[in-house]
């Protein structure tokens, strides 16, 4: 029989946890294939004078980043990436984007090079005027292959078994990677689709996160479902065009998957960026006051991916062809009105 695979999660926030839940339950279920023990790294924090690992691996809750849910008893919170990788075969990235090249940096060379990832982080990396996905950020500094998962995923509804659907993006010619994956998530509630398109389905998580301040600045506007729905197309033309650049990208991604235009609707109707942008405009508090009074230590990404995306585009001399990108950057950080959003669309 083939070696069973050891299974780490290198995270454990809101969406962290709630992988980790289903996760730790298909080991289980396909237990010729993997490990049951999942280990899963919590950047450790004090609860009311306890540890969050211990709260975690007595309670199996995970009680600041999602209440109410129980997670199985074989995921065991462990409070460094090292310990949590150690001898892993399947890693599944799930930070805000801003922790990742520390976290990386850490597991440099700790990581055997047949492990394989996956990147569910929805952010990219912009340096030296470069851009990349996260995929390729851990496969160049673990030295090992990286997919990509993301979809219309808000994490509280899928940790309740609401039916959703998800996207895992994979390199050219390695589907049985995926298809691995594809075990580690699969469920009846939580239906798992495969493209060869790792690029594309990471840019799609990226990129919705910024039109989805601009749909929360329509809301804390008042301008109505006509207004959010045209921002939405149109950041929907600004992420096609934007991520064609990068090699395979499928124009099929934005617009059948649940990667593309699925999340896309759910960001702008149910997430955090949108309720923040909302909250913006109605209280002028800052986007970082806000995180922190309406997110409970949850991270906001598009705020950051916003000024990442307008410092790539202004280096380039490109940022007339996005007009939405452009506008979302100026208000959240230039002082720019918000009523103004669509007048340069
Ligand atoms: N929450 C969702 O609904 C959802 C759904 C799909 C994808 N995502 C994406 O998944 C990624 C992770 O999101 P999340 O919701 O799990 O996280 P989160 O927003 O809940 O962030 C909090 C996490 O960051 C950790 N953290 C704080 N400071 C840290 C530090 N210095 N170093 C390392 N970790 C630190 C916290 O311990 C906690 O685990 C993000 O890119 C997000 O966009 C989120
Ligand atoms: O809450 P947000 O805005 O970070 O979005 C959450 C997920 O990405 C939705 O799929």
């Amino acid at each position: 029989m083939p070696q069973r695979q050891r299974l780490a999660i290198i995270g454990s926030g809101n969406w962290g946890s709630a992988i980790a839940r289903i996760a730790g339950r298909n080991v289980l279920r396909y237990s010729d294939v993997f490990e049951p023990e999942v280990r899963m790294y919590v950047h450790e924090e004090m609860i009311d004078g306890r540890k969050l690992t211990e709260i975690i691996n007595t309670e199996h809750e995970n009680v600041k980043y999602l209440p109410g849910i129980k997670l199985p008893d074989n995921v065991l919170a462990v409070d460094s990436p090292v310990g949590a990788a150690e001898g892993a075969d399947l890693l599944i990235f799930v930070l805000p984007h801003q922790f990742i090249p520390n976290v990386c940096n850490s597991l440099r060379g700790k990581v055997s090079p047949t492990a394989r990832a996956v990147s569910m982080i929805k952010g990219v990396e912009v340096r030296d005027g470069q851009i990349r996905i996260f995929a390729d950020v851990i496969e160049e500094l673990l030295g090992c292959k990286c997919s990509a998962l993301s979809g219309a995923n808000i994490a509280n509804e899928v940790a309740q078994d609401k039916f959703s659907e998800t996207t895992i993006g994979y390199r050219a010619g390695d589907r049985a990677t995926a298809e691995l994956f594809f075990k580690v998530f699969d469920t009846p509630t939580f239906r798992v689709g495969l493209v060869e398109d790792v690029a594309g389905v990471s840019l799609c998580g990226a990129l919705k996160n910024v039109v989805a301040i601009g749909a929360g600045f329509t809301d804390g506007l008042g301008w109505g479902d006509n207004a959010k729905a045209a921002v939405m197309r149109i950041g929907l033309m600004e992420m096609k065009q934007f991520s064609m650049d990068f090699d395979g990208v499928k124009s099929s991604t934005f617009t059948e998957t649940s990667a593309g235009i699925a999340d896309l609707i759910t960001t702008c109707f149910g997430g955090r960026n949108r309720k923040c942008a909302e909250a913006f405009v109605k209280t002028g508090k800052s986007f970082d006051v806000l995180e922190k009074e309406l997110l409970g230590g949850q991270k906001l990404q598009g705020t950051e991916t916003a000024r990442e995306i307008h410092t790539f585009l202004k280096q380039r001399g490109r940022l007339d062809g996005y007009p939405l990108f452009r506008s979302v950057y100026e208000i959240a950080y230039n002082d720019g009105a918000a009523k103004d959003l669509t007048s340069k669309l």
